[in-house]
């Protein structure tokens, strides 16, 4: 081992020096200020805990992604959560089993996989969101969506747009509008995915083909998904995406890509995803979903969404407004310089004769009681 090693980093993790770290808090206590203020009360679950619980809740969630290891403790198989959502889940199952429903819950903290995601290298991400546990319909699909929006806004994204998609619009398909033979399916699906006419068809997916072509602007997409739809399988889910969009009202571009399965593991009829100006990849996303179990032993119903503010959060780094700094020379009055903290200076102190304000990136100097400029 080289003192090289001892100050890398492994790949895809990072420290956030005080500038970062910075407008990391600001944009984070924004996106939990909007989704705090609409009820939702947050809940703080630990970074790991038994592998089986994180992956059990779900279908579909990918513990391979998982960093999981074996606890020299317990000798259990634990995992580091890649994701909130699963352990929101957990608690609305167990401790809150009894709590109203529906239960408002949010989120924040750090996530990781083993590996990054496309195009961003970073494997630990910040991961802020909030969970609507006990309905699936369009009034909490609207209410999340809204929040989602409302939330990037504030934290400063410019532009946002949301892409509407239906995560099983195949399985819904495949039932009796545009059959498909069990070992079809999955070759559709991943024809579909990679958006290739001819795959398609050779998969046997003719049918499939023009929900290639339903993309876009959501007025004249969804248009084009219900003239595709002649045996109304997708009619109440085209009626409740229009009444989601037009429940949002103008606040964001809305557009829609209703084969859009990325990232859409364990979601059911909805599922959106959010980008914003200037910020390559999505911001965040979100949609329905069933927590496995529940008193039905046929899931509780849930919607919800969560961001990945990193992007943004490097976007509007540079904008973060210098703070002022004022200058506590050696012997300053303490009193003084507590009464200017309290209504929010932010002071540094001499710790020997040698500081000086300049030296210490002071803006302003405390000459007796009152700061000047330095
Ligand atoms: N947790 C999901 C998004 C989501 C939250 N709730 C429902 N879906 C994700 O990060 O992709």
């Amino acid at each position: 081992m080289t003192d090289v090693d001892s100050s890398l980093l492994p790949e895809g993790l990072e420290d956030r020096l005080p500038r970062e770290a910075a407008a990391t808090t600001r944009v984070m206590r924004s996106l939990q200020d909007v989704m705090h203020g609409h009820g939702y009360d947050r809940v703080l679950p630990p970074m790991i805990e038994f592998e089986k619980s994180l992956a059990a809740r779900m279908a579909g969630i990918q513990s391979r992604r998982m960093f999981r290891f074996t606890d020299p403790s317990s000798l259990r198989m634990m995992g580091l959560r890649s994701d909130h959502t699963p352990q929101i889940g957990r608690i609305a199952q167990t401790r809150l089993a009894e709590a109203a429903r529906p239960l408002r819950l949010m989120y924040a903290g750090q996530v990781l996989t083993i590996k990054s995601d496309g195009l961003d290298p970073a494997r630990e991400k910040l991961q802020c969101g909030a969970e609507l546990i006990g309905a699936d319909n369009v009034a909490a699909a609207t209410e999340i969506v809204g929040i989602a929006v409302e939330a990037l806004q504030a934290a400063g994204a410019k532009g946002v747009s949301v892409d509407f998609t239906l995560p099983d619009l195949v399985d819904t398909l495949a039932e009796k509008a545009f059959p498909l033979a069990a070992g079809q399916i999955e070759a559709v699906r991943r024809e579909l995915d990679t958006k290739d006419a001819g795959g398609l068809r050779d998969a046997g997916g003719e049918a499939y083909v023009p929900l290639l072509y339903a993309t876009g602007d959501f007025d004249t997409a969804i248009e084009k998904l219900a003239a595709i739809d002649a045996g109304g399988a997708l009619a109440s889910r085209i009626a409740a995406l229009r009444d989601i969009a037009a429940n949002l009202g103008g606040a964001a571009r809305v557009t829609l890509d209703p084969s859009e399965r990325h990232g859409f593991e364990y979601q059911s009829w909805f599922g959106f995803t959010l980008y914003a100006d200037g910020v390559r990849g999505p911001l965040g996303r979100g949609g329905t979903y069933r927590i496995a179990g529940g008193a039905a032993g046929q899931g509780e119903p849930a919607t919800g969404f969560s961001l990945y503010p990193d992007a943004l959060i490097r976007l509007i780094e540079a904008d973060e407004p210098q703070e002022d700094r004022l200058f506590l020379p050696l012997g300053h009055d303490r009193e003084a310089a507590a009464r200017l903290r309290a209504i929010g200076w932010r002071t540094v102190a001499a710790l020997s004769a040698d500081d000086t304000a300049q030296a210490l990136g002071c803006s302003h100097v405390l000459d007796g009681e009152t700061p000047v400029a330095a």
